[in-house]
């Protein structure tokens, strides 16, 4: 019988925590949204002295939860200088093969990116319906923050750089379940863009295969694409976690935030999927230049 979604996210937090919780953390990472919630329960459950690990959190609901469940909170900025945390875990809306990332479907990703990047190890944990071999195979959208006085000329960028749904459908701004609320306000009370892209968005080692991409089409292989809207004037983040993992994230540039070491999967016979990042990364940033299209 499968499993339900829920429980499948309940057995990925728990091997996910079972094999990569450091036997004593200083500091741990906690993501956003509704998987991260049976990582806390799956942390608890290890049954440790957690009185003296400080826990990151990646947004308001992520310090509700560290707090609910009676740890200790720190904030990112009060991290001690050139102290790593030294776990992150968090959730995702869809990964790929080479472990990219897309996440922001619950509107966070800048906080989490941070954090992310300042982890030893950064671990996603997920239930099957996330995981696919491209991104936006099911995922329709890359969720993009950004700064509310200039998120019409963000999405005028986009539209240049190709962004449209199969339906022909452009980049918009994310409103709550109730239009007239107006839009979803992020926890630093930007906006979030959803936009969509020719599915699916190719990976570095399609291009070393010599798959065709051609940006200005809007066909985009996953890091560039980050890079390119990362650049767009009043783009806060994106919601593409991508480029380099483990150690070698702390020495590259931030394009990407990082992908995970791993990922699990709760998949819905009850059994858990793990999805290691490739020991070779096929990189295209040094490979093609910038792109700058003109509006
Ligand atoms: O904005 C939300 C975060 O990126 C979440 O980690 C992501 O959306 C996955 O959330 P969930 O675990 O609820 O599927």
């Amino acid at each position: 019988m499968a499993l339900d979604i829920e429980a499948a996210k309940r057995a990925a937090a728990i091997e996910a925590v079972r094999n990569h919780f450091p036997d004593s953390p200083r500091f741990v990472g906690i993501g956003s949204g509704t998987t991260i919630v049976y990582v806390v329960q799956a942390i608890q459950e290890l049954g440790r002295d957690l009185s003296r690990v400080g826990f990151v959190p990646t947004g308001y609901q992520s310090k509700q939860l560290i707090l609910n469940a009676g740890l200790l909170p720190i904030e990112f900025d009060a991290l001690p200088d050139n102290v790593m945390i030294d776990i992150a875990f968090d959730g995702a809306d869809e990964v790929d093969e080479e472990l990219n990332c897309i996440k922001g479907g619950g509107a966070c990703l800048y906080q989490e990116k941070l954090v992310a990047m300042r982890a030893k190890e950064f671990v996603c944990v997920a239930d099957h319906r996330k995981l696919q071999s491209r991104l936006l195979t099911k995922w329709p959208t890359i969720p993009i923050e950004v700064e509310p006085k200039a998120s019409r000329q963000v999405m005028a960028r986009l539209r240049v750089l190709g962004s449209r749904s199969p339906t022909g459908a452009g980049p918009f701004i994310r409103e709550g379940a109730l239009s007239k609320t107006g839009p979803v306000k992020t926890d630093q009370d930007f906006f979030i863009i959803d936009a969509p892209f020719p599915q699916p968005l190719l990976t570095g080692q399609d291009i070393a295969e010599g798959k065709v991409r051609n940006s200005h089409e809007g066909i985009w292989e996953v890091e560039e694409l980050a890079r390119t809207i990362k650049d767009i004037n009043g783009v806060l983040g994106v919601g593409i976690f991508c480029g380099p993992t483990g150690p070698e994230a702390q020495v590259a540039g931030v394009i990407g935030g990082q992908r995970p070491i791993a990922c699990y999967f709760g998949m819905a016979d009850g059994s858990v999927q793990v999805r290691k990042a490739p020991v070779k990364r096929h990189s295209i940033v040094a490979q093609y230049p910038r792109i700058e299209p003109a509006i």
